[in-house]
């Protein structure tokens, strides 16, 4: 496995097809062992997967955890090597960004919606580091997790209007035993915030159940179990059509959720089928 910093050395090194590109912002976990072996999976023995580990300033707000979001690069090596990754891009803040880009991508309505309404400018940083992203690695594929679902959504967007040729793969969210998403900010959590970080997926779970009853039903059914702990602040509970546009009848639906766990925030997602 390669470790690079520059972008003249990943150009170099990226010869090999077909090619796999897994993006994150590191601290990784078994939601991105998942993303990586999916990969390797998909390109195979021959095929190569690349792994991008940045904390992208762009997306995050002036009053986000930018400084405090976990960097641990040694384990991450550890778990990169473990999936067979062949090339690492860990770029500093200098190399990706020499200036501060006067030309980003402005994402469409959508970012301005759910995430975008709590994170304003959020799915611009996102966009922006993707395609530059997309472009260093120029991969055949680039997988992202179900869990970011809004922001999977916006990148399937992104290169179908812009006409770019690469796959899209879509993996989905690893879970705890207990149904909590693995996410980076987990981490943040202490123990009694742990437990009631579990009434999101308890929420997703009891409205999906209700799918049957409709779509009032399935609100109602996940509002309850938000309200019998209170000391959960939800920023919004949302019933979508798969493609995040309003539903329109029965058939699939998302719900997503996000809310803040002491001063953690946490976002998930199911699929429910509405009848
Ligand atoms: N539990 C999970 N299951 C599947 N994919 C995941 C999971 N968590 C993150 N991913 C995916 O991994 C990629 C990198 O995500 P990222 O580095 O932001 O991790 P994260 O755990 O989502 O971090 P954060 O806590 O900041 O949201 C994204 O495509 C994201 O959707
Ligand atoms: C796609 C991504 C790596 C862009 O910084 C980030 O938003 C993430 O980790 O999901
Ligand atoms: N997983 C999405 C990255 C972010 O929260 O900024």
């Amino acid at each position: 496995m390669r470790l690079t910093q520059t972008k003249a050395e990943l150009r170099a090194a990226t010869a090999v097809r077909p090619r796999a590109v897994v993006m994150t912002m590191g601290a990784l976990h078994e939601g991105h062992a998942a993303l990586l072996a999916e990969a390797r999976e998909r390109v195979g023995p021959e095929g190569s997967v690349v792994l991008t580990i940045f904390v992208n300033p762009l997306q995050f707000g002036p009053t986000e955890d930018f400084d405090r979001y976990p960097r641990t690069l040694a384990s991450d090596l550890a778990i990169a090597k473990n999936e067979g990754v062949d090339l690492v891009f860990n770029p500093s803040r200098d190399e990706l960004y020499p200036n501060e880009p006067s030309i980003t991508v402005h994402p469409g309505p959508l970012a301005d919606e759910l995430e975008g309404m709590v994170r304003p400018g959020h799915f611009t940083g996102v966009l922006t580091v993707v395609s530059k992203m997309l472009h260093l690695t120029a991969p055949d594929l680039a997988l992202f997790g179900e869990k970011d679902y809004q922001q999977l959504t916006l990148i399937r967007e992104m290169v179908c209007d812009l006409d770019w040729n690469v796959d899209i793969v879509p993996v989905p969210t690893v879970r705890e035993a207990d149904g909590l998403a693995l996410s980076s900010r987990n981490r943040y959590l202490d123990e009694t915030e742990r437990d009631e970080a579990l009434v999101l997926y308890r929420a997703l779970t009891a409205g999906a159940k209700a799918g049957m009853n409709g779509p009032d039903a399935v609100m109602a059914a996940a509002q309850a179990e938000l309200e019998a702990v209170p000391s959960v602040k939800l920023d919004y509970l949302a019933l979508r059509a798969p493609d995040l546009g309003p539903v329109i009848g029965p058939g699939e639906a998302r719900m997503l959720i996000a809310a803040r766990v002491g001063q953690t925030r946490l976002i998930d997602n199911i699929s429910i089928t509405l009848r």
